[in-house]
């Protein structure tokens, strides 16, 4: 027992989806600390943990207790990392290792650069010159001397070819520095003069970020009144502090257009961090955090996970979007786990958000938040007139989606030399094919979805599972020859209407898969600022963030897209998402129009956009969520089974719902096959827990699963506070 512990000992946490602390000795020839990066033996293996807490009261045998090796040379995860990855793992009841491998993403940043060998251009030209050699020569020519792999990366040819050039006398090698850089942005580098609310938003966001103390504020400003310009204010009070901002956008297309704005505020660009930064940024920016040299970061929900040395802010921008939310790996909602992170880290947390989730609307009304509104556009610009069009009024015709109220306001405005949007929420060319003598519709053969057409790139894809294939020449019901016909539009379809329909227009198409790089969002963002594009097709991807001076008119394809849903937030993520886009029309001198096509210009949702009435919308919606008792009124936490064999995942489904948790505040509702009943092959099921309140529902999970073995065939997933309902 431990009176027999001779050598201290302490628990590391390893970054292991199964994993937990363990208990090593830690020798005295190391100097260990608590949160320091270490290597230890697991069995036959030599694994990176994390010291976590002194073990005093480990009761393992001194012949079973193993050193740690080594402390790794880099800096401490700071007490409030290790703070927040326990809080992360008890609330959505994952791991604790599980959650420590989203905060050690970059296995590298634990260890000092290596020096690197650069590459360059000796002018001499190669005998022959292949596409790929042309693009590495492009490549060094442009931006001097790199890397061989991120050469490789960025002209998509193997290491090989850079080495073969170098090896003709083409390229020449030579040391580079260890690391670019990181530029520290300067608060007074461009100060901006505020509006009068803008001011007063802006001082109480300051003076917050210099109490160094915890409060959250909600930022509520419409469409173009200048969020942005007013948490640049809080961040430049937090380089005052000389302490580091975080800001999370949902989206990283949306970076492209903020990080000039932030040049040109700071001085610098931030520093990034998303899934699109190749392997060397990511190291420097991880170190960078945990040394506190990073000034600004902007990134997306994972950035939330970044050691940060010193943290003083964090802004959730767009913080209604759904995408803050992880569904997979550790579910999450980084919206939420960052206001817990600013109440351990005793700073402000800032949501930013024209339209705001109810969730957020209810902490401020109930004073949990403060509320801090812009309800004006900057600089006199004015908010969009809004029409419905009634599409049972104005039928486009079969196989068409414009009518003619909208061609005709797309005509005059691009007759002013003006800019049109149209919105679609749907990608590719259409969402369902049939054959059109047996009505056999084409499905993706691991998941319950029907395939999309993408003809530009002549495939049908599953949106779920990445499957893919080329449209078969005879259906496999009725053998009838081409009879395979696209049903419903996608943006690609609307596409081609609208060159139909305006063919000496430049028409460009946008979404996720189009844009989904940085740099693509760039190439995106200039050819709209410069005109090059009269008509933008787009998706989601392009309805927020932007700020394009000559975009006028936005014409919405299909309202009601969305509010059939049937989830819990269809109405308020619709009614979110069509202010988003009506948003983006008229945000300078000229005007803006907005025309919405809809076969229900009576709903509360078409109603409360053309009204602009976002108020009693959202108080209505409200009444609808207390009284079944759904989120922000009560909790919901979903678990999720699935498994190859849909028999036995239905039986383990049917035992766990023997032994569900009752109660006055509790519903356990389900098992039921899951909307989308398979996908990747594995069948699913789901149960649905909605709890009062006052009720802990993680306390409740746990009781029903404990000591439950789930079979080796089946996984179960617990979602708390879950968006996805599929
Ligand atoms: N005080 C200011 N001085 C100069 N320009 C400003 C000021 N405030 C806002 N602007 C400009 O007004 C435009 C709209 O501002 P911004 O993009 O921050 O709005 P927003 O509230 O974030 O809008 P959205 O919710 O639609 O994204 C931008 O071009 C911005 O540069
Ligand atoms: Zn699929």
């Amino acid at each position: 027992m431990s009176s027999t512990i001779k050598h201290r000992r302490v628990r590391v946490l390893l970054p292991l989806s199964i994993g937990d602390v363990y208990d090593y000795r830690a020798p005295a020839s190391l100097d260990v600390e608590i949160g320091h990066f270490v290597t230890v033996p697991l069995g036959r293996r030599e694994v990176t943990g994390v010291v976590w807490e002194e073990a005093i009261d480990s009761d393992l045998a001194e012949e079973r207790m193993k050193d740690i090796l080594a402390v790794l040379p880099c800096a401490k995860l700071p007490q409030q990392s290790l703070k927040f990855i326990n809080w992360v793992s008890q609330y959505t009841m994952q791991r604790r290792g599980k959650v420590l491998r989203m905060a050690m993403s970059v296995p590298d940043a634990l260890y000092p650069k290596a020096p690197r060998t650069g590459y360059r251009f000796t002018n001499k030209v190669p005998e022959k010159l292949t596409a790929a050699r042309r693009r590495v020569l492009d490549i060094v020519s442009e931006s001097g001397a790199q890397t061989a792999t991120d050469i490789a990366a960025i002209a998509g040819v193997s290491v090989s070819v850079i080495k073969g050039l170098a090896e003709k006398g083409v390229l020449e090698t030579v040391d580079l520095p260890a690391e670019s850089p990181i530029e520290v942005p300067d608060g007074q580098f461009a100060e901006v003069e505020l509006s009068p609310d803008q001011v007063s938003a802006a001082n109480f966001l300051a003076s917050a970020v210099g109490s160094h103390e915890f409060g959250v504020s909600l930022l509520e400003g419409v469409t173009g009144s200048g969020k942005t310009e007013v948490y640049f204010e809080a961040i430049a009070a937090c380089l005052k502090e000389g302490r580091q901002s975080l800001v999370l956008l949902p989206e990283i297309a949306l970076t492209a257009q903020l990080l000039a704005r932030f040049e040109e505020r700071f001085g610098v660009r931030p520093v990034e961090w998303h899934s699109d930064l190749g392997q060397s940024a990511r190291r420097r920016n991880w170190r960078a955090v945990i040394e506190g040299r990073a000034g600004i970061v902007l990134g997306a929900r994972s950035a939330l996970f970044l050691p940060f040395a010193k943290l003083g802010l964090i802004v959730v921008d767009e913080e209604h979007e759904s995408s803050f939310k992880q569904d997979e790996g550790v579910p999450y909602n980084a919206r939420d786990m960052a206001v817990v992170r600013g109440k351990i880290g005793s700073f402000p947390v800032v949501l930013a958000s024209a339209t705001p989730s109810l969730e957020s609307l209810m902490n401020a009304k109930m004073g949990k938040y403060e509320h801090l509104k812009l309800p004006s556009r900057y600089g006199g610009a004015t908010l969009p007139n809004v029409n419905v069009i009634d599409l049972k009024l104005n039928s486009p015709g079969s196989q068409r989606w414009i009518s003619e109220p909208l061609r005709v306001a797309i005509e005059e405005t691009l007759s002013k030399k003006q800019q049109v949007m149209l919105f679609l929420n749907r990608r590719g060319y259409a969402p369902l094919t049939l054959c059109d003598s047996c009505g056999h519709r084409l499905q993706c053969p691991n998941c319950s979805a029907w395939l999309v057409e993408h003809r530009l790139m002549n495939r049908l894809q599953c949106h779920h599972c990445g499957y893919s294939t080329v449209l078969p020449k005879s259906c496999s019901e009725c053998e009838a020859e081409e009879s395979f016909k696209a049903c419903g539009p996608g943006i690609e379809r609307l596409v081609e209407e609208a060159e139909a329909l305006f063919p000496d227009r430049k028409i460009a198409m946008m979404a996720s898969d189009t844009i989904s790089s940085p740099r693509a969002a760039s190439e995106f963002v200039a050819a709209m600022e410069s005109g090059e594009i009269e008509i933008l097709i787009g998706t989601q991807i392009v309805a927020k963030g932007y700020h394009f001076p000559n975009l006028t008119l936005v014409g919405i394809i299909d309202a009601d897209l969305g509010l059939s849903g049937g989830d819990l937030r269809a109405a308020e993520r619709t009614y979110q998402l069509l202010s988003q886009v009506t948003g983006r029309a008229g945000r300078e001198t000229n005007p803006g129009t907005v025309y919405l096509q809809s076969y229900l210009p009576e709903h509360p949702v078409i109603d409360a956009i053309v009204h602009q009435q976002g108020d009693d919308f959202f108080a209505l919606e409200a009444e609808g969520r207390e009284s079944a008792g759904m989120p922000p009124y009560g909790r919901l936490a979903a678990l999720i089974l699935s498994g190859a064999n849909a028999e036995s995942v239905a039986r383990f489904a049917a035992g766990l719902a023997r032994r569900a948790p009752m109660g006055e505040k509790i519903t356990v509702l389900g098992p039921a096959p899951a909307p989308l009943s398979m996908i990747r092959g594995r069948h699913r099921y789901r149960f649905l827990v909605k709890c009062a309140r006052d009720i802990n529902i993680q306390s409740v999970l746990g009781k029903w699963l404990q000591g439950y073995k789930v079979p080796s065939d089946i996984r179960m997933q617990i979602d708390i506070d879950p968006y996805n309902f599929m």
